[in-house]
């Protein structure tokens, strides 16, 4: 375990989390998918983009606040759903729940969580620990568990669903196949059904057994007429997650999308795609203010928060650096991650003489 202080930049917890884990896990966390361009051109795409910033602003104050469904969350920074988060630290979801809710973050948690739904909000809801929880689902091939995990997280609390639309099968994750990566055997999605989720920790040589669990378990023939199936049941907004083309952008609301999370599912699944910032503005002018939208994928620093929200995000999210610190120091390294983030993007809203997220805007940057 890390002494989270020795950390100075989100970055800094990469190399302690690679020092922590098995190589495997490592691999299944940090790996993308195919020759892992995409993974690449995410935190790329930040490095491209200028800060213009204003003088002569009382900055005396900054206001990070934003504002999602009618509720005022502390800052626009989130955890995107990430699976199985016991691979990382035995505390897992628990821990982060925790430390998210130190730092008054989002936290969006995964379907394939490792450990119940109910007990991560009950974490969650500890002294020092608050902020929104929302809950993550696949598009199922039996779709009453999508609708009994979504009644589920309405009843612990959950502020809303998210369901991931870029996976209609796992994208080709080729160090998982090299290690014949396979969930490890003390490590459950314990809101899914036990034998549902058999095939996730059978390993074979040469192949990803969550590909094969994929391949069994979600539906590759899922529609917009699906969303509205689902908007319809379910006792929360529902975001749509994956989206990077602004037809599809304008579908998803045109169907009931209370939002959408623009995201290339951090590269792990088509590789090539574009990256998530160069994919975010045409998204936003196509939704037009009619629902939030948010962004994941690369970003590694408070100024990439800044550089997204400019460009006409509400929220981000962010993947592997909250795992990295969850891996190097638990629920204090997450808590300590989030506030690094949040600490760079407070100091560089008064620095860039624009002290309030809720009013950036695209003048606040400019490309090269
Ligand atoms: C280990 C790992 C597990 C993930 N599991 C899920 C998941 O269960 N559901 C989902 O919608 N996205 C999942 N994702 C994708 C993330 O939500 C997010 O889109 C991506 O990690 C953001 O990119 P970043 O890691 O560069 O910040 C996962 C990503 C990682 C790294
Ligand atoms: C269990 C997997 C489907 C989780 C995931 O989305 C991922 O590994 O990227």
């Amino acid at each position: 375990m890390t002494d989270a202080s020795d950390c100075r930049r989100p970055l800094d917890y990469r190399e302690r989390a690679r020092a922590a884990l098995p190589a495997h896990v490592w691999d299944y966390i940090e790996g993308g998918a195919g020759d892992e361009l995409t993974v690449a051109w995410n935190s790329a795409a930040f490095d491209r983009v200028s800060i213009v910033p204003r003088t002569m602003v009382d900055v005396s104050a900054c206001d990070l606040s934003c504002e999602l469904f009618g509720a005022r969350y502390a800052t626009p920074l989130g955890v995107a759903p990430m699976a199985y988060h016991q691979i990382a630290h035995p505390e897992g979801e628990l821990a982060t729940a925790r430390g998210a809710g130190a730092a008054g973050a989002l936290c969006v948690v995964s379907i394939f969580a490792s450990a119940r739904l109910e007990d991560i909000a009950a974490a969650r809801s500890g002294a020092e620990a608050s902020g929104p929880l929302w809950f993550q689902l696949y598009w199922l091939r039996r779709r009453e568990v999508m609708l009994d995990l979504a009644a589920r997280a309405g009843a612990a609390g959950y502020r809303a669903l998210v369901v991931t639309a870029d996976t209609p099968r796992l994208g080709d994750r080729r160090r998982d196949r090299h290690n014949g990566w396979a969930v490890p055997a003390g490590v459950r999605a314990v809101n899914l059904d036990a034998a549902v989720m058999a095939s996730a920790h059978r390993r074979r040589p040469g192949a990803s057994a969550l590909a094969g669990h994929a391949e069994e378990a979600f539906d590759p023939s899922a529609t917009w007429h699906d969303l509205e199936w689902l908007v319809a049941r379910a006792p929360l907004p529902v975001l749509v997650k994956g989206i990077l083309d602004p037809a599809d952008a304008q579908l998803a609301v045109d169907h009931g999308a209370a939002g959408v999370i623009v995201s290339n599912h951090g590269g792990r699944q088509v590789d090539g795609a574009i990256s998530a910032l160069r994919a975010l503005p045409p998204v936003v002018d196509a939704v037009a203010g009619r629902v939030p939208v948010l962004l994941d994928g690369g970003v590694r620093r408070g100024r990439d928060a800044f550089v997204a929200l400019a460009l006409g995000a509400t929220a981000v999210l962010i993947g592997r650096p909250v795992l990295w610190a969850l891996a190097a120091a638990g629920a204090d390294g997450v808590a300590h991650q989030l506030r690094l983030y949040r600490d760079e993007l407070e100091n560089l809203l008064a620095l860039a003489g624009r002290p309030r997220v809720r009013e950036l805007g695209r003048d606040a940057v400019a490309h090269g």
